[in-house]
C-alpha cells in the first residue's frame, strides 16, 4: 500500500465531567478537557487521537485552549499534504519544530499511529513493535474524601471490578490527616490489595521526611511525584533513604527529563503518559530509559476517555515489564465516554483491542452531543 498523506486534520473541543469529583494536592478536578483529532488520508480513512487537560493549565503547562490552538496553527500546517514515512518518522518532525506542547503533539500522533494501522491492517501495539502481553492490570483511585467512604469504595472496586491496587490522592493543607486515612485504607487491604499514593508535587523534602516513615511501617507500596517536579536531587535522596516506590510523574517531560531522573537515581519507578510526554514514540522512549537504568514502570493516565485510554493500552502492551501495572480507569471515571462500544474491564484487566489501529471507534451522536455543549 502507498504511503499515507495527511489531507485533513480536525480538531473538537469536548469537556466531560467526572462522575465524583478527584482532590488533588493542587485542587479538586471535576471534569476533563478533551481535544479530539481526526486525521484524514487520501482515500478518505479516518485516524483519531486525543490530547487531555484536567480542567486548566493546573497540573502540567498545558490547557485545552492551548491545545487546539497549538494543533490548528502550527501541526496541521507543518502535516497537511505530506507524506508520513512511518511513526517514528512523524514524531521527530512534530518534536523537531513543535518544542513543549506535549499533549498536542501525543494527540496527532496517536491520530497518525491509529491511520497507519487502518491502513496496513496492524494494531497500534504492532507498529510499536508488538504487544508482549494482551491484557493489562488497572488500578483504581479512591476519592471519597473519608477513610471510611473510601474503604467501602475500595471494597466494591476489588469485589466487582477486580481491582488489586488503589491510588489514593494526597491533600497539601491537610497531610497529617491524609497519611492517617492512608494507613487506615492500607491496614483494611493489606494483603489484598496494594497502596500508591499520589501527592501530585504537593510536599517539601521536610514533609516527605516526616510522612514517608509512618506510610512505609504501614506498608504504603509507592509515592507518586511528592516533591516538586525540578526537586530532583531530594528525589534522589528519597529514592534511596526509603525502601518503598517513588514514581515520577511531572517531573517526567520526555526522553532528556527521564535521562536526567535515572541518571541521578531520582524515582525507582516511572509513571508513563504518552499525553504528558509527548506522545506514543516519546513515551516508549522513557520505558527504555526506565528498563535499561533498572527502574520500574507503572502505566499512567491523564483521565482519558476510552479512546487515550486504548491507545495508551495498545503502547502499554509493548513493555516487558509493567512492576506496578497501570491506572488506565479513565473512561470508568466519566459522565459520558465517546466510545460506541462500553469500556470493559475484566477482572480488573484491561483488554487490548486487536485494531486495526486503535481499534476504537466513536460514538458520533455522542461526540456531537458533548461538542455542542463545550460551545454554550
Ligand atoms: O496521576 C496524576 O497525577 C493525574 C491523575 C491521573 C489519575 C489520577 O487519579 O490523577
Ligand atoms: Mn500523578
Amino acid at each position: 500500500m502507498t504511503h499515507l498523506k495527511i489531507e485533513r486534520i480536525d480538531t473538537t473541543r469536548l469537556d466531560i465531567d467526572l462522575k465524583q469529583p478527584i482532590t488533588m494536592s493542587f485542587g479538586v478536578v471535576r471534569s476533563i478537557n478533551v481535544i479530539l483529532v481526526r486525521m484524514r488520508d487520501q482515500d478518505g480513512l479516518e485516524g483519531l487521537g486525543e490530547a487531555t487537560v484536567l480542567g486548566g493549565p493546573f497540573w502540567g503547562g498545558e490547557s485545552a485552549e492551548a491545545v487546539q490552538a497549538t494543533i490548528e496553527a502550527y501541526l496541521k500546517p507543518l502535516l497537511l499534504g505530506t507524506k508520513v514515512q512511518g511513526i517514528g518518522a512523524l514524531s521527530q518532525n512534530l518534536t523537531r519544530f513543535v518544542r513543549g506542547n506535549a499533549a498536542a503533539r501525543n494527540a496527532v500522533e496517536t491520530a497518525a499511529l491509529d491511520l497507519i494501522g487502518r491502513r496496513s491492517g496492524r494494531s497500534a501495539s504492532e507498529i510499536l513493535g508488538g504487544a508482549v502481553r494482551s491484557t493489562i492490570p488497572v488500578a483504581w483511585t479512591l476519592s471519597t474524601g473519608s477513610a471510611e467512604g473510601d474503604i467501602e469504595e475500595g471494597e466494591r472496586a476489588y469485589a466487582e471490578q477486580g481491582h488489586r491496587r488503589f491510588k489514593l490522592k494526597i491533600r497539601r493543607s491537610s497531610s497529617n490527616e491524609d497519611v492517617a486515612r492512608s494507613i487506615r485504607i492500607i491496614e483494611a487491604f493489606r494483603g489484598r490489595a496494594a497502596v500508591i499514593a499520589d501527592v501530585n508535587q504537593g510536599w517539601d523534602e521536610v514533609a516527605a521526611n516526616r510522612y514517608l516513615p509512618r506510610l512505609q511501617e504501614a506498608g504504603l507500596e509507592g509515592i507518586e511525584q511528592p516533591l516538586p517536579a525540578g526537586d530532583i536531587d531530594a528525589a534522589a535522596r528519597l529514592s534511596q533513604r526509603y525502601g518503598i516506590e517513588i514514581i515520577a510523574d511531572e517531573a517526567l517531560t520526555g526522553p532528556d527529563s527521564a535521562f536526567r531522573i535515572a541518571a541521578k537515581r531520582a524515582a525507582t519507578s516511572f509513571g508513563l503518559k504518552p499525553n504528558r510526554d509527548g506522545g506514543p514514540t516519546a513515551t516508549q522512549a522513557i520505558a527504555a530509559i526506565a528498563a535499561a537504568s533498572g527502574l520500574g514502570i507503572y502505566g499512567g493516565t491523564m483521565l482519558e476517555t476510552s479512546l487515550g485510554t486504548i491507545a495508551s493500552a495498545h503502547l502499554y502492551a509493548t513493555i516487558d515489564e509493567l512492576r506496578l501495572g497501570s491506572e488506565l480507569f479513565g473512561p470508568l471515571r466519566i459522565v459520558e465516554d465517546i466510545a460506541s462500544e462500553p469500556f470493559k474491564l475484566v477482572d480488573g484487566e484491561l483488554i487490548v483491542p486487536s485494531g486495526p489501529g486503535l481499534g476504537f471507534s466513536l460514538d458520533e451522536d455522542r461526540v456531537a452531543f458533548l461538542a455542542r455543549k463545550a460551545n454554550e
